[in-house]
């Protein structure tokens, strides 16, 4: 079977191309219908959107939802989510309600004429990517919502299915249940019930393990959406906070600790635009749902003190990041810090006569994109003044520092994060230890690894030996095609290591695997007169390699 680019025309702000199936015969004007249409399309067709980035187009969700007046869920949460993950977002208002702390006191339905009439104005005019949807109180609100759709397709649609409010009030009647299961679902790319709202779509089962959780989100996928996740947060039995991703394929088990906090009003809808959000910025959906998850915890995690309101549900704090005390406090991770990773040795240092902070400072003048102080000999009480050090250092430059294996380190100075390897402290651990806005890093060397990494929460793998290398004792060498099986199977970011230097860093990158960000170089930086001169070098030797093979790499995690 062969496909065909006819020509990309700019609808909205992405190249949505019309494609030819030649073995159908026949044009689908995938710009007409959008992903309505595309489900229903035969599985070998293709579909090419490109991220319209150039055009400084900010990514953008629609909410259509109800208005919460005490603004810890709804339009209000939806509102502050993408503005926290840096999406614009519109509203199309379906309910007015009158909620506070204690509860729900009043709601007012909108008239479906201005429902719609909201809808047109948004969807005719601003270049929406992704829509999501919270509460939709009438079966006329459904129809609305699709014929809309197919007027004007998205890249993508959330459906939150928002049917009682955490206080227990009844925000979409029985009659409607039936227009979710028929209308609803089958249109969604992702439905995100938690275990009240699953059980009521199926019927009325009991969920009360996540066995009972996986056996629900496969019904609910029978239902027609491309993705389910069930959200455990009200699990009974568990202790960790568990959700169900199941992708038509494969299940997913996300975890998270569970927050001890009453502020949890607008969980499900900070969940369901947070996905949105990352899935406008270009996403696939598994990366969504698990930056959406660490969100929430965060939210949760920050909110867990706000003193707003008498009742029994307050709200979560979605702009924490407002409020970090440290205004030095780094950005969120990006997987291209992994770029150039300078790893620091105290032996190295003190052969060349360098301080550990200028070493630092001078692998930041040369280039380097992220930091880890490794200093296997230094005492703890000079290591932690080390890593205060060169902690300013790093953040007057926008750079994260990392620690290596000690956790007690990274808590006490607040660095950014840690590195650990497979016989360290657990990621997990770690994790719980750190919080969840810290980076954490851990060494790779199989698939099973990188698939553990991922589960357990890390953010980044380190994967190598790539080369044979003195600096790390009894190191198995991977070798390049050991890096690449890793690579294939992560789906985190990856960086490699060992034995990287001038001769062989270019091999590596040209491996052209999509996960593969950057290389880790202790010695080919440190063990050397010049650290700045040395790491330009290697800058500028990636820079150019990934130039000439950023064409062969297609997709981005
Ligand atoms: C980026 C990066 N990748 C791998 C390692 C190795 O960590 P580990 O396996 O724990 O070995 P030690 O560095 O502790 O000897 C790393 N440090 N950094
Ligand atoms: C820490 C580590 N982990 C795997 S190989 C290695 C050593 C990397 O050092 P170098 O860049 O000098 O080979
Ligand atoms: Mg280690």
């Amino acid at each position: 079977m062969a496909f065909f680019l006819s020509y990309s025309t700019p609808i909205a702000h992405h190249k949505i191309c019309t494609v030819f199936s030649s073995k159908q015969g026949s044009r689908h004007a995938v710009d007409q219908f959008g992903s309505l249409t595309l489900k229903a399309m035969p599985e070998e067709m293709a579909l090419i959107v490109t991220n319209g980035s150039s055009n400084n187009k900010i990514p953008h969700v629609l909410t259509m939802a109800g208005s919460d007046s005490g603004a810890g869920a709804g339009i209000q949460a939806d509102l502050k989510t993408c503005a926290a993950r840096g999406v614009f977002c519109s509203t199309v208002i379906t309910a007015v309600t009158a909620q506070n702390t204690l509860g729900v006191q009043d709601v007012s339905i909108l008239p479906e004429e201005s429902v719609a009439a909201q809808l047109k104005s948004v969807l005719s005019d601003m270049h929406v990517d992704v829509v999501k949807t919270g509460m939709l109180p009438s079966t006329a609100m459904v129809k609305i919502l699709h014929d809309s759709l197919k007027q004007f397709p998205v890249q993508a649609l959330v459906v939150d299915p928002v049917m009682v409010s955490t206080s227990g009030h009844v925000l979409a009647g029985s009659s409607i249940l039936d227009t979710f299961r028929q209308d609803l679902l089958p249109m969604a790319d992702i439905v995100t019930p938690n275990i009240k709202e699953a059980s009521v779509l199926l019927g009325g089962v009991q969920l009360e393990t996540v066995t009972d959780m996986r056996s629900a989100a496969k019904s609910l996928h029978d239902m027609g959406p491309r993705n389910v996740l069930v959200k455990g947060g009200d699990l009974p039995s568990s202790s960790d906070a568990v959700d169900i991703f199941f992708d038509g394929k494969d299940f997913y088990e996300l975890r998270s600790s569970r927050i001890q906090t009453r502020n949890t009003h607008g969980t499900g809808c900070t969940m369901a635009s947070c996905i949105a959000a990352e899935l406008a910025k270009g996403s696939s959906m598994l990366s969504a749902v698990k930056v959406a998850k660490r969100y929430v915890e965060t939210a949760l995690e920050y909110g867990k003190s706000i003193n707003i309101g008498n009742g029994p549900q307050g709200p979560l704090d979605h702009m924490f990041k407002l409020k970090r005390k440290n205004s030095s406090k780094l950005r969120l991770f990006e997987p291209s810090d992994l770029f150039l990773y300078a790893v620091t040795d105290s032996g190295m240092n003190k052969k060349w006569g360098h301080s550990i902070t200028d070493a630092v400072k001078a692998a930041i003048e040369g280039g380097a994109t992220i930091v880890q102080l490794r200093e296997k000999d230094a005492e703890t009480g000079e290591f932690l003044e080390a890593a205060k050090s060169c902690l300013e250092i790093c953040h007057a430059h926008n750079i994260p520092l990392l620690i290596n294996d000690r956790v007690d380190i990274a808590l006490a100075c607040d660095a950014d994060g840690v590195h650990v390897g497979q016989s360290d402290m657990p990621v997990n651990t770690v994790r719980a230890l750190l919080g969840p806005e810290k980076i954490i890093g851990v060494s790779c060397k199989t698939p099973e690894h990188a698939l553990k990494a991922w589960a357990d929460g890390a953010d980044y793998i380190g994967s190598g030996g790539v080369f044979p290398t003195n600096t790390k004792a009894n190191n198995r060498t991977i070798g390049l095609d050991g890096l690449k099986t890793v690579c294939l199977a992560s789906k985190l970011p990856v960086v490699a290591i060992g034995g990287i230097n001038l001769s062989n860093a270019r091999s590596v990158m040209e491996l052209g695997v999509v996960t593969l960000k950057g290389v880790a170089v202790v010695s080919a930086l440190f063990d050397r007169e010049c650290v700045a001169v040395e790491t330009r070098k290697l800058h500028d030797l990636l820079t150019e390699t990934v130039a000439n093979v950023g064409s062969a790499v297609t997709e981005e995690v």
